[in-house]
């Protein structure tokens, strides 16, 4: 940590990921009109127009060298008086906030962001990326989120007729299944990619226990989720096949792990991050208790950097995320029982054929506009299995995902 000068003022740029979006919604207007003097300060941070990369502002704080997190400034938190962060975990009425030196916060959610919660049960849910603002005089670790970025994407399943939003701002969906023991379901696979799909997550399938198979056997299924795009990962937690790339697709980026039972998620964990797991599974514990349980996640920050000299994968060319990434280097690992099985997340049945990407292209050509792919004539979907276009085994997995059968 830089050292620093208590109460100097100084000039300071700000990059362009700490400015303030404007959000062009209602809420924009009622939150401006808040009395207690948040917006006045708000206003006159933005005095170089809108979209400036850069914009000075002097502030009360010290200069610091720029460290890993980008920023060139230290703020002295009372007088510049807001930081951004991240949503580790909520419980209760208190959410736990990590801010960019990894100082964990815990805060109460500002009144008028209560009130903008009209169909959610929360306003603010782990993986949210947050402004917070100290409390005067209070313990040094107490503040309030004055508030929450729009989400690029959410957890969500539907609680007594209300959305409820698991977890937001998710980069990956580990789904992780064994070749054997037990044996690779592919069905239930592409179950769980139509959830990541609908969830805007991009899925990577993990397929464990590698060393116990001729993965020459596994091909067939493996080539057409390939061949659809999806990145499929053959792993063994015991001879260490695949962990080296694993390792890479985790680093950085916020990832859930779902799959069934006895697959190896534990294992996969720990061998990603000796420790991760039990890091894991304390929290799952902790979960159990108390009565916001089912709907807890909490984000668990990964340490480990992967040794990219004995990687042998070429470049990760999917750089989404990176902008949240560079403030949080080594991403988080975001474990529930709600994700691991991802039975919560919520699929509407007439929706279901366009997560399936093979499906997807013909649903236009089916004679009517509402066909389920199922019973109706001159449906091109049935078309396109007859003639080998879409694989057989991908369109069982959409009729029983269609017609909700139990996996
Ligand atoms: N042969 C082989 N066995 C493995 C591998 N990975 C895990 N196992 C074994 O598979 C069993 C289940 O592993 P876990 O890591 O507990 O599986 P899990 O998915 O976390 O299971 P749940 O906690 O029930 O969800 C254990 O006996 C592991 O030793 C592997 O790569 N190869
Ligand atoms: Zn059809």
């Amino acid at each position: 940590m830089a050292k620093k000068k208590k109460g100097k003022q100084v000039r300071a740029s700000f990059r362009k990921r700490q400015n303030t979006r404007v959000r062009k919604r209602d809420f924009t207007k009622e939150f401006n009109e808040d009395a207690d003097g948040l917006s006045d300060q708000r206003t006159a941070e933005r005095v170089s127009g809108k979209g400036d990369l850069t914009r000075k502002r002097t502030i009360v704080g010290s200069d610091a060298e720029t460290d890993a997190s980008g920023f060139e400034v230290e703020l002295d938190v009372d007088a510049a008086d807001s930081l951004r962060g991240r949503v580790l975990r909520v419980h209760g009425l208190s959410s736990f906030v990590s801010d960019a030196n990894g100082k964990v916060w815990n805060c109460s959610v500002r009144g008028v962001l209560k009130s903008l919660s009209t169909d959610l049960q929360h306003v603010v849910v782990a993986g949210d990326y947050v402004t917070i603002r100290q409390f005067e005089g209070s313990e040094t670790d107490q503040a309030v989120i004055v508030r929450v970025e729009p989400r690029r994407n959410q957890i969500s399943r539907t609680s007594r007729k209300r959305q409820q939003i698991i977890v937001s701002n998710v980069d990956r969906a580990l789904i992780v299944a064994s070749a054997k023991e037990p044996g690779l379901k592919p069905n239930l696979i592409d179950r769980f990619l139509v959830t990541a799909e609908q969830a805007g997550i991009t899925p990577v399938i993990v397929i464990n226990k590698a060393d116990l198979v001729d993965t020459a056997d596994l091909q067939p299924a493996i080539g057409v989720w390939c061949q659809m795009g999806y990145r499929v990962i053959l792993t063994s937690t015991i001879t260490g096949q695949g962990v080296q790339e694993l390792r890479r697709v985790v680093h950085g980026r916020d990832c859930v792990v779902a799959g069934q039972s006895g697959v190896g998620k534990s294992s996969i964990l720990n061998a990603i991050e000796p420790g991760l797991e039990l890091r894991v599974s304390k929290v799952s514990s902790e979960n159990q208790k108390g009565r916001h349980t089912t709907t807890t996640a909490q984000l668990i920050p990964l340490s480990v950097k992967p040794d990219e000299s004995n990687d042998v994968i070429g470049q990760d060319d999917d750089s989404e995320g990176d902008e949240y990434a560079s403030l949080y280097r080594k991403g988080h690992l975001i474990d529930t029982p709600g994700i691991r099985q991802m039975q919560l997340w919520d699929v509407i049945p007439e929706e279901v054929a366009g997560y399936f990407r093979d499906i997807r292209p013909f649903i236009n050509e089916c004679r009517f506009p509402n066909c389920s792919h199922t019973h109706e004539d001159d449906c091109a979907i049935k078309w396109a299995v007859a003639d080998g276009k879409i694989d057989a085994r991908r369109y069982e997995s959409y009729c029983s995902i269609r017609y909700g059968d139990e996996p």
